[in-house]
């Protein structure tokens, strides 16, 4: 599997970066009348096609995905949320905000999530899941650390998954990954 484009709704993305540094295309999504710059979703779709784009993986991406792009890509993308779904998800859920909510609720763990996408926040099947511990007097900042620790090491292993086509789906709809092809064992 290769990187094929790196789409973006901020100017200042840390992905960006990467991807400019590496040679990889870099796309601006949804269009900004501020900058005037971005695209429609239409032409954010006609450009995933042409670089024949098989999963898309949203990372830290603040914006809805609209139904045109959501209904072109059926159960192909992915978003990585930092808190155990379907809690403390939905539109104001992002970044620090989560963490403060997870906190406040006295929740005795967290951890990330990574669901499918479909037209509502945080509300796609869910595909895998980490838990960690929250901590007496953890500050946002301490959870979302070791929330993103883990971030880092399920959403490879998920995709690498998805790559070797070791997602099976139950009856009921529900996402079921295969740890390996050698074991029943299930993420
Ligand atoms: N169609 C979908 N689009 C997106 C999803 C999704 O599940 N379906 N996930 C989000 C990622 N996300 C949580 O994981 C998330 C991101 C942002 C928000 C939010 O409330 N955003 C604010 C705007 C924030 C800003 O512009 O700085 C808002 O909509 O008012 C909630 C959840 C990515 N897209
Ligand atoms: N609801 C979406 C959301 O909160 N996504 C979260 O934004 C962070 C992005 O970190 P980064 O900017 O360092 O990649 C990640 O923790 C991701 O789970």
């Amino acid at each position: 599997m290769s990187l094929g484009i790196v789409c973006h709704c901020a100017p200042a993305c840390k992905a960006c970066d990467y991807a400019k540094n590496n040679n990889i295309p870099v796309a601006q999504y949804p269009h900004s009348k501020v900058l005037d710059s971005g695209l429609s979703a239409a032409e954010l779709v006609a450009l995933l096609r042409q670089f024949e784009v098989d999963i898309v993986l949203l990372a830290g991406y603040l914006k809805l995905l609209p139904n045109e792009v959501v209904q072109a890509f059926p159960r192909a993308i992915l978003n990585i949320h930092p808190a155990l779904l379907p809690a403390f998800g939905g539109k104001g859920y992002f970044g620090r905000k989560v963490h403060e909510a997870v906190i406040k609720s006295g929740a005795r763990y967290s951890g990330p999530t990574i669901h499918f996408v479909d037209e509502k926040y945080d509300h796609g099947s869910i595909v895998a899941q980490r838990v960690v511990p929250v901590l007496p007097h953890d500050t946002p900042e301490d959870l979302s650390a070791r929330v993103m620790k883990e971030e880092h090491k399920l959403y490879p292993e998920v995709v690498a998954a998805i790559c070797e086509d070791r997602v099976f789906w139950r009856e009921d709809g529900v996402p079921l990954i295969r740890r390996s092809w050698d074991e029943a064992e299930y993420y």
